[in-house]
């Protein structure tokens, strides 16, 4: 068979499905299952009544069974009696109407009067509480369409018509392939340079959701014959074949050649990222596609490239929600490529405000965290802080509407709370919080911001910035700021004076950051010279790598959180407490959420989780204070 490969360096993802499809020209089949076995399959065909509902008439009520004509005229002045077994017969609701009757009275209205006789005081009309054949299904009438995906409510109606089996589309066997030499089944390895297939179970869970039949095999070994052995069985197995890594440039990356050699690769390389690397390849008439091993891009190339051809052949559909989101802080991309971005969704004062959620393509728990996939479009270079941004929902609206969105600066703390409720967090900086806040973009802004000229953190910030008033702060944590020492602080230091006694080596953190400013703020109260820092010009943006370059032996000591010198285990000198509190528009205190998450502060559970965690104080914790 003479080989047609398209190789396409940078295609449109929605060119390529199209192109893709084109190739295959799937046809699904059906198979016929029994009813029990129906529950979210999609019928082939138009379902149509086998028998009627009911299929006898039958009592509607629990009464007596009459003739009407017997009944006529009575009233509560002329009562009609009637004789049991002559006039009437006593029947239940679905008993079968006996010949020669042809009306039911509901037994609240049948006077009693013993030895087998009742009266009645009212006339009854013919067919009277009486449910005719087929008053709910006729026999031939379509019960569902083709098409339709079997729900539960259907199947109570299916059953009804006497449908016993049904025609549905066949599920398609999707067969998952993981490669790399590195990939082991063990979630519980702890093996440098091992990794845990996580990719494959993903695939999985989504094959099912998508109404395929997942078949997953161990983690195949970089080794060309032995995964091209493996393609070629698998695909034999599958109606859909998955490779799962190997599809970028490396020297091990051998599922292009070996597509290529059992099969074509109609396109490699989409203008898509995550998700660029991805193989769209046909081997003997199946679909086998690569994609790439990167968990977050695996996830989104699924998405974009398998489920359309998986629900080819299911029939189902599962269109995600597209909506119109405010984005809170600005995303840059490529003109080279769409850029799918995770984001996290919350509604303040009637905006759907989406957060971008920071993390590479390795990050999985960005895409946990994550409430829908953010599309920015090819042409754009990015979308700025203010401006539209379609999403597509991961979670239904409704969570997104309970949820509090709070943008500011990060803190461990946060985790906790977002356990405790739901937060759609984003983290900006503290006067990335305030500005939020005055565009109304987030219902709270943590903020720490230490007012260098008096000591006081936060209030003088929230006067300069509103200076309209109606801020409120919510007390949050107070976080222990100190110094992160060797074990056993080697070098006795226990104040800023000591940074600049000579033998020391310090790192200092980025120029703007809360802990700079507090550091700077105590040299200057203690008057030492930043010149006799040794290190004081070294930066570091984050307060582990602060404690990393402690634990390496390259500095002596740098300012951090306690969290971070414990977690490495070095020790800790306290320095100062910082005030990480919540800043709120006061008239929006009595709001939902932010009761709940003032509550939630004030709790004893809140109290107690923030206890586990070394460095932090609660006493405070959901006071709110007016500030202006
Ligand atoms: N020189 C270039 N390098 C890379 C390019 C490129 O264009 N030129 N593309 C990058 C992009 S974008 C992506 S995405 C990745 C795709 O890599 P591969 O598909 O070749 O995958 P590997 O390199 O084998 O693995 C990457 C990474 O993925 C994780 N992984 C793999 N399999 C699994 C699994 N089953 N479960 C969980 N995690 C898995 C693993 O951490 C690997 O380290 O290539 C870039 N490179
Ligand atoms: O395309 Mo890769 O999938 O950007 O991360």
């Amino acid at each position: 068979m003479k080989k047609r490969n398209v190789y396409i360096d940078n295609i449109e993802d929605e060119l390529a499905i199209i192109m893709y499809r084109d190739r295959l020209r799937i046809e699904s089949q059906s198979e016929s299952v029994p009813l029990e076995e129906s529950h979210g399959r999609v019928t082939a065909v138009a379902v149509y009544a086998k028998k009627s509902s009911p299929h006898y008439n039958s009592a509607a009520m629990d009464g007596i069974l009459v003739r009407s004509k017997d009944t006529e005229g009575a009233s509560e002045v002329r009562p009609v009696e009637l004789k049991e077994g002559e006039d009437f017969v006593y029947v239940n609701t679905g008993n079968p109407i006996l010949e020669g009757f042809d009306s039911v009275i509901m037994i609240e209205d049948v006077i009693e009067c013993g030895d087998g006789r009742v009266k009645i005081n009212k006339s009854s009309h013919p067919w009277q509480y009486i449910r005719n054949i087929g008053e709910d299904i006729v026999v031939t009438e379509m019960i569902i369409p083709s098409n339709h995906e079997i729900r539960a409510i259907d199947l109570g109606a299916l059953a009804a018509g006497g449908i016993e089996e049904i025609e549905v589309y066949k599920k398609p066997v999707v067969g998952i392939v993981p490669t790399g030499s590195e990939i082991v089944k063990s979630a519980t390895t702890d093996i440098e340079g091992e990794i845990t297939d996580s990719n494959s179970l993903m695939f999985a869970g989504l094959v099912r959701e998508y109404g395929g039949e997942p078949h997953r095999i161990d983690p195949v070994r970089d080794e060309y014959e032995l995964l091209k052995e493996k393609i070629s069985t698998e695909v034999d197995r599958s109606d859909i074949l998955i490779i799962n890594a190997g599809s970028s440039a490396g020297t091990k990356d051998y599922t292009k050649s070996i597509i290529e050699e059992l099969g074509e690769v109609v396109v490699h390389g989409i203008a898509v990222k995550p998700g660029k690397p991805t193989i769209l390849g046909i081997i003997r008439n199946k679909a086998v596609v690569g994609l790439p091993g990167y968990p977050v891009s695996s996830y989104i190339a699924f998405e974009t490239f398998v489920k359309p051809i998986l629900l080819d052949y299911s029939g189902k559909r599962k269109k995600p929600s597209q909506v119109e989101a405010i984005l809170s802080k600005r995303v840059y991309s490529s003109l080279k490529h769409k850029e799918l971005i995770r984001v996290s969704l919350g509604v303040v004062n009637g905006k759907l405000i989406a957060t971008p959620i920071s993390g590479g393509a390795g990050a999985t728990m960005s895409l946990v965290k994550a409430d829908g996939i953010g599309i920015v479009p090819r042409e754009v270079e990015g979308i700025e802080s203010g401006d539209k941004i379609s999403v597509q929902l991961l979670k239904p609206y409704d969570e997104i509407e309970d949820t509090l969105v709070s943008i500011g600066s990060h803190d461990m703390v946060m985790d906790i709370l977002g356990d405790m409720m739901r937060v759609s967090s984003a983290h900006t900086g503290s006067l990335g919080g305030i500005i939020s806040m005055k565009k109304k973009e987030s219902h709270v802004a943590p903020i720490h911001l230490l007012d260098e000229s008096t000591g006081e953190y936060n209030i003088s910030y929230v006067k300069k910035y509103f200076p309209g008033g109606g801020m409120s702060l919510i007390k949050g944590v107070q976080r222990v700021q100190g110094f992160i020492v060797p074990k056993g602080n080697p070098k006795q230091i226990q104040s800023v004076k000591d940074l600049s006694r000579g033998d020391i080596v310090f790192v200092n953190r980025q120029r703007g950051s809360g802990t700079r400013i507090l550091l700077d703020y105590h040299i200057s109260r203690e008057g030492v010279d930043t010149e006799a820092i040794d290190g004081y010009d070294l930066e570091y943006n984050t307060h582990m790598d602060i404690a990393q370059a402690v634990k390496s032996g390259n500095a002596d000591v740098g300012l951090g959180i306690a969290s971070a010198a414990y977690a490495l285990g070095l020790d800790f000198v306290e320095l100062a407490d910082e005030e990480y509190d919540f800043l709120v528009y006061t008239d929006s205190l009595k709001e939902a959420e932010i009761e709940k998450f003032i509550e939630i502060l004030r709790s004893e559970e809140f109290k107690k989780r923030v206890a586990e965690i070394p460095g932090y104080k609660t006493d405070r914790a959901g006071e709110v204070v007016e500030v202006n």
